[in-house]
């Protein structure tokens, strides 16, 4: 064991109402939002592939040159209330918004930098009618927030020299002004999603990660920080030296989602593009572009790993939404509508994951959830479960089912038959667990 005195700030597993409250919400809308929207993927005429929001470093553009797109950023169509509704229609319960990505450029008129909204034809405000709407739909906000910051004269990548360690103090005290100022002007934000800290630099600055966690904290009691935002004294990230959850939820998991129970140690969620990689608005998409029943799949799988889900948006420069995002609204919307009871408030069930999809379960609820996403070519669908448990009913929400039949395959397994189904996204079967064996005749041979 190492000793770490700039490890973890709050405990691993919080139990207060706002943790509890992003446990429950469990399905998340990430928007990023910034000047990359303007030129989105293409630079004097060149398509780049790469992700949108780092068009400036594939295009190599000088920071002078990307600095005049400001210039030219008016979203005349942007209507938070529109975005919010259309969240809330979706059936995300909260929102992370890049408030300042790698770019630098601040989405608010922040007083310690002119590189932000107010220096742009439009002038306004982003984030206040943000906050606003969505917090009116009922939707938690949460600052999606780059350390990286390619604008500032001051970010260093490493401390190489005395010049860089200065540079970089001052760099970070820039930084805690501009979070104690995003705090200070929207106090009604429930957590920060740090990003950009991989560098060497911020690396060796764990206790000024520690200490800017605390003082965050501090101004607001119950906010969450992912675990992305820290680093020890040792240069360990995300977990410490000795292997504790730095923040208060892991938040490595970028575009990939985890496969094993190991997750459920800690908090945890995972954020997902909707093609293979673009964040920031991109013209074209190149590759697959993910359908709605694959990310509600993901979107299952998290849940049933006691994790969260957090879907991107990348809006237009004008502040409209692209036509693949508002078809993912309203078929992810229609499935929530039906089946959010076995995401939100949900985690891992305790029962052997099978192959036909997942299982979850509201943590104390005699109820399980089986969401069925590949039916097994017979049609039945297996049941292991822990010896003291039973199944003392089921039954099946909606219409794609002629009828369940239950047959008892062994030990505390079973096979539920699934018999005609017709159906084209994923759907729920309820069981109830019952911990002593009843024989009411439920356990009929089944009618194959
Ligand atoms: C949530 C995602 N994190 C940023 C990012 N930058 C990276 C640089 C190297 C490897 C992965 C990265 N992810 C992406 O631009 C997006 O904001």
């Amino acid at each position: 064991k190492k000793e770490v005195q700039y490890g973890p700030v709050s405990p691993e597993k919080r139990t207060d109402p706002a943790m509890e409250k992003w446990r429950d919400n469990r399905f998340g809308q990430f928007i990023h939002w910034g000047l990359y929207a303007i030129p989105a993927g293409y630079w004097k005429g060149k398509y780049y592939k790469g992700a949108a929001e780092w068009l400036k470093s594939w295009a190599k553009v000088p920071m002078n040159e990307w600095a005049k797109l400001a210039e030219e950023f008016n979203p005349e169509q942007y209507d938070p209330e529109e975005w919010a509704s259309m969240a809330k229609q979706m059936g995300a319960r909260y929102v992370v918004l890049t408030t300042k990505h790698h770019e630098g450029f601040c989405l608010w008129p922040s007083q310690y930098t002119d590189f932000d909204i107010s220096n742009t034809p439009y002038q306004k405000d982003l984030l206040k009618p943000f906050v606003e709407a969505y917090n009116k739909a009922g939707i938690d906000v949460y600052f999606y927030y780059s350390v990286l910051d390619w604008y500032h004269p001051d970010w260093r990548y490493a401390l190489k020299s005395e010049e860089d360690k200065q540079a970089f103090e001052r760099f970070k005290t820039f930084t805690k002004n501009q979070l104690s100022e995003l705090i200070e002007r929207y106090p009604s934000v429930k957590g920060f999603w740090f990003d950009g800290t991989w560098d060497a630099s911020w690396k060796a600055s764990g206790q000024f990660s520690y200490e800017l966690e605390k003082h965050m904290k501090q101004l607001k009691p119950g906010l969450i920080i992912n675990s992305r935002m820290r680093a020890d004294e040792w240069g360990s990230r995300h977990f410490d030296s000795n292997g504790q959850m730095m923040g208060d939820y892991a938040s490595g998991w970028e575009r990939k989602l985890p496969t094993d129970t190991s997750v459920l140690h800690n908090d945890w969620e995972a954020c997902m593009t909707v093609p293979e990689n673009q964040w920031g608005y991109h013209k074209n998409w190149e590759g697959h572009v993910k359908t709605p029943t694959e990310l509600i799949e993901m979107m299952v799988r998290c849940t049933a790993l006691s994790g969260n889900f957090l879907l991107n948006f990348g809006p237009k420069e004008d502040g409209s939404i692209r036509e693949e995002e508002q078809l993912l609204v309203k078929e992810i919307g229609n499935w929530m509508e039906q089946y959010g009871n076995a995401i939100y408030n949900c985690a891992y069930a305790g029962l052997e994951k099978q192959d036909w999809g997942y299982f979850t379960r509201e943590p104390g609820s005699k109820t399980v959830n089986m969401v069925v996403c590949n039916i097994p070519v017979n049609k039945a669908l297996r049941i292991q479960l822990p010896k003291n448990l039973f199944i003392q009913h089921y039954e099946y929400m909606g219409k794609p089912l002629s009828k369940l039949t239950l047959e008892e395959i062994g030990k505390n397994e079973y096979f539920i038959h699934l018999g005609k189904v017709k159906t084209k996204q994923p759907f729920v079967i309820n069981i109830q667990l019952t911990s002593e064996k009843t024989d009411n005749g439920l356990y009929q041979k089944a009618k194959t």
